[in-house]
């Protein structure tokens, strides 16, 4: 059978972000992509120009929906916005026992609009972390998550093994916001640490790069692959997909969706 991924996550009108980006990604990874739109955001590359939460009710019933009839093999939170709509997602995911839970502490876009609520952060701690097979912060988000600065790859590694204390069973700290040349991104599992290295281009056209990513994972997840070989893919996908920007709006553009499978067909 096909792999089933479902995104929890809110709109992004201009399609670079959010579930648009989560269900392309699902699609080029071939699996079978469904959603559960959380917020609906009026945006596009320069920046959001309006955030508009959908009621838990609508949350809830979309989650059930599909949850009811045609199964998931493994889900992505995205942006939730608000204290009351994670916990309602987490209700959720316990009440259908769901495992491959691939968390994105989504807080705030490139632009700076934020993206969930500060008194939300608490309940992103006590209630979705600990259902986390995988959560996938940058480096900001992981400071907010572990109270602490980041500098340094002894520094990512240490806030790695904090948000593993807090439940997520693995993690991968993605080094986008860091400013060395060779970008690193580390997964803790518990046990060992792995790093995935990347070239980094120059470029501002990097809008939705962490939910394309965790998408990614997400889908390889859902096709039974391991957390590890998850993680692998998501970083080819994501600099194909970087590398081969599609220079669209006037800020920070999109990524290119279709680059890594044209690459594995022979294409540029
Ligand atoms: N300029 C870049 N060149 C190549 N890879 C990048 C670049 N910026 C981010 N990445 C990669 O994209 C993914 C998302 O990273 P990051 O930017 O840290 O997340 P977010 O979009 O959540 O802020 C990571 O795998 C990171 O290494
Ligand atoms: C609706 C929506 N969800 C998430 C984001 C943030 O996406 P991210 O991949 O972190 O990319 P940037 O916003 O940092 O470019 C979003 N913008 N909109």
């Amino acid at each position: 059978m096909i792999g089933r991924a479902l995104t929890i996550a809110g709109s992004d009108s201009g399609g670079g972000a959010g579930i648009q980006a989560d269900i392309k990604t699902f699609q080029e990874l071939d699996v079978f992509g469904m959603s559960a739109i959380t917020a609906i955001t009026a945006q596009n590359t320069l920046g959001v120009h309006g955030v508009y939460p959908l009621s838990t009710e609508a949350i809830v019933e979309q989650i059930e929906a599909i949850g009811t009839d045609l199964g998931v093999d493994a889900i992505k939170t995205g942006m939730l916005f608000s204290a009351d709509i994670i916990q309602a997602v987490s209700e959720c995911i316990i009440k259908f026992k769901w495992e491959n839970i691939i968390v994105d502490p989504v807080m705030i876009a490139k632009g700076g609009a934020s993206l969930l609520q500060d008194e939300a952060v608490q309940a992103l701690k006590e209630y979705l972390l600990p259902l986390a097979m995988v959560v996938t912060p940058n480096i900001p988000e992981a400071e907010v998550l572990t109270d602490m600065s980041i500098h340094s790859i002894d520094d990512r590694v240490e806030a790695a093994k904090r948000l593993h204390q807090l439940g997520a069973k693995h993690v991968v700290l993605k080094g986008g916001h860091g400013n060395e040349e060779e970008l690193v991104d580390i997964l803790y599992d518990g046990v060992n640490v792995s790093f995935f290295k990347g070239q980094r281009k120059s470029t501002k056209n990097t809008h939705g790069t962490g939910c394309t990513f965790a998408a990614a994972i997400t889908a390889e997840m859902a096709k039974g692959q391991s957390v590890k070989h998850a993680v692998q893919t998501a970083k080819s996908f994501i600099q194909a997909a970087i590398e081969d920007d599609l220079k669209l709006g006037n800020g920070h553009g999109p990524t290119n969706h279709w680059a890594y499978q044209r690459r594995q067909r022979g294409g540029n």
